[in-house]
């Protein structure tokens, strides 16, 4: 099923929440909804699944304007972080619940089958006995999916449901849930704040901020070619330079970088800390060594340039200067952008 958002407006008394988003979304494709907290992503996702009106804009499912479904006739299933199992009913009467109250009748042996069918899909075979309180957190949100999965849904939306688990457990399910995804094929639209999940599980980006979509794109191209100094900080670790742009040219002390196509005046550079080597040899921006911190792989040096900004770099875990040392910072792949 696909989805398609135009020009969607959402206000909360005098808020405004989402201004005006544009997306597509194909029949079978996993899109993360990415941004900051605050950023609109819930309300987006509240909207498709129909829990919250838009005011401004209209929702397809397919070319049907999304408006005159209502919530249970638009095949949506959903998991959230808190979306809590029903605690007094048993793994498997949960993942059943959805197919009792449904106006498709299914025959009790039917369900049971499955019940069975899900329980597996999910690697929980043997645990639908037991009740939520007795399962892992873990556990917990792959019941949840199973039952979300469970009434064959057109689209799957999903608000952080690992917002609560641990970082290993976390990676885990992600990349089980991209199996899953992969198996099914079922329209996705996947909420979170996390940056290395989105680019983890999914096969387009949409990074929101303050309501607004700041850039799409697949993972490689918007790690490769951030739109903005936001969404380049935002993916991850950034080191920022204010530099002069003149010509084309972003200056930094002695150093300078292409800008091609940037109007003259005040700029930044961006850069990543592993997108930096220390050198010696006066090739680079002039920093000193402030603090060097012992990682389990490598070694972050903190510096600051001669005109005192800081700067974070990684290297080999033999890096051998040391704070108080001079030398130059030689800088890969910046990323240049007009001041903020
Ligand atoms: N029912 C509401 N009434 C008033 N304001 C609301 C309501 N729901 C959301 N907002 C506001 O709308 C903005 C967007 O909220 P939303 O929950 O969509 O953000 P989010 O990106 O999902 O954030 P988070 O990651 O914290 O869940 C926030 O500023 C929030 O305070």
């Amino acid at each position: 099923m696909k989805i398609r958002l135009d020009t969607v407006v959402k206000t909360f008394e005098t808020f405004r929440a989402v201004h005006g988003v544009s997306l597509d979304i194909e029949s079978g494709e996993l899109v993360a909804l990415l941004g900051p907290s605050g950023s609109g992503k819930t309300t987006i996702l509240r909207m498709v699944a129909g829990l919250e009106y838009a005011d401004g804009g209209a929702i397809y499912f397919g070319a049907e304007n999304a408006t005159d479904i209502p919530v249970r006739d638009r095949g949506v299933g959903f998991v959230f972080q808190h979306y809590a199992l029903f605690p007094h009913m048993t793994v498997a009467e949960n993942i059943a619940f959805g197919m009792k109250v449904s106006k498709v009748k299914r025959s009790a042996e039917a369900i049971a089958a499955r019940v069975g069918e899900l329980l597996d899909l999910v690697q929980l075979s043997g645990l639908g006995e037991r009740f939520p309180g007795q399962i892992s957190g873990g556990q917990r949100q792959r019941v949840a999916l199973a039952r979300a999965l469970a009434v064959d849904p057109r689209v799957l939306l999903l608000d952080e449901p690992f917002g609560a688990l641990d970082a290993n457990v976390r990676r885990d399910l992600r990349r089980w849930l991209r199996r899953i995804h992969d198996e099914l094929g079922i329209t996705t639209l996947f909420v979170t704040h996390d940056q290395e999940e989105a680019l983890d599980l999914a096969d387009r980006v949409v990074i929101l901020d303050k309501g607004r979509i700041v850039q799409e794109g697949t993972p490689e191209e918007v790690c490769r070619n951030p739109a903005n100094a936001f969404v380049m900080n935002f993916l991850g670790d950034a080191n920022r330079l204010d530099a002069e742009i003149r010509g084309g040219r972003a200056h930094v002390q002695d150093a300078a970088f292409d800008a091609a196509g940037l109007a003259d005046g005040a700029g930044q550079i961006l850069f990543r800390p592993a997108d930096v080597t220390w050198r010696e040899d006066g090739h680079g921006i002039a920093a000193r060594i402030v603090r060097v911190i012992d990682r389990p792989d490598s070694r972050r040096v903190l510096a600051m340039t001669a005109d005192g900004q800081p700067v974070e770099f990684d290297t080999a875990p033999e890096f051998p200067h040391r704070k108080g040392e001079a030398g130059f910072l030689d800088i890969r792949r910046p990323r240049v952008y007009p001041a903020a």
